[in-house]
């Protein structure tokens, strides 16, 4: 996955943003982490994998990897925030681990940075955030494309007045 041209094209989507908002001098990275933690929880709703009550399936393919794709935006502006201009990821992730374990190991990656936001946790998380799209079946290409197409959705929006 190029990680670069998305990191890219975050950096674009969050200056667009802010401008927009007028944000420019303000500290997201606390709204950001949290908005990760509700788009993780979004995700984990789609895939129902925890709903042990609920004999219902999961949603559709398509509707889990755009919830997923929401993360890695969040992800990448993350590591924006603490000034990465580049991101180089290991080629083999961490051992993946079944399905509800790998989002509770991502929670925990998330309020890890929190705590301490090293470019160690960042990385940490967001290879348990890749593990965790490996786990839910998407390829690599599946989710740079996906990206890529929500990237787009978010600026249309922006141009909406959402
Ligand atoms: O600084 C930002 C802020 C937001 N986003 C993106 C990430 C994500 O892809 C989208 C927000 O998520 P979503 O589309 O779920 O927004 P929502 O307001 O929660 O949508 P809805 O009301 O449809 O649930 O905006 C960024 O990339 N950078």
């Amino acid at each position: 996955m190029n990680i670069e041209k998305l990191l890219h094209m975050q950096l674009k989507l969050d200056q667009h943003i802010e401008s927009e908002h007028g944000l420019g001098e303000e500290d997201l990275v606390d709204r950001k982490i949290l908005a990760l933690l509700v788009e993780i929880g979004e995700l984990a709703n789609e895939t129902r994998s925890f709903k042990f009550w609920s004999k219902k399936g999961a949603s559709a393919k398509e509707v889990i990897l755009e919830e997923y794709v929401d993360g890695i935006h969040f992800i990448l502006s993350l590591g924006l925030e603490i000034g990465l201009q580049e991101i180089e990821l290991d080629e083999k992730h961490a051992d993946a681990k079944e399905l509800n374990e790998q989002f509770l190991l991502v929670y925990k990656a998330v309020t890890d940075f929190r705590e301490e936001r090293s470019v160690t946790h960042y990385f940490s998380l967001f290879n348990h955030y890749l593990t965790l799209g490996e786990v839910l079946g998407f390829s690599s290409m599946e989710v740079f494309d996906a990206y890529v197409e929500k990237n787009k959705v978010n600026y249309e929006r922006q141009e909406e007045g959402y």
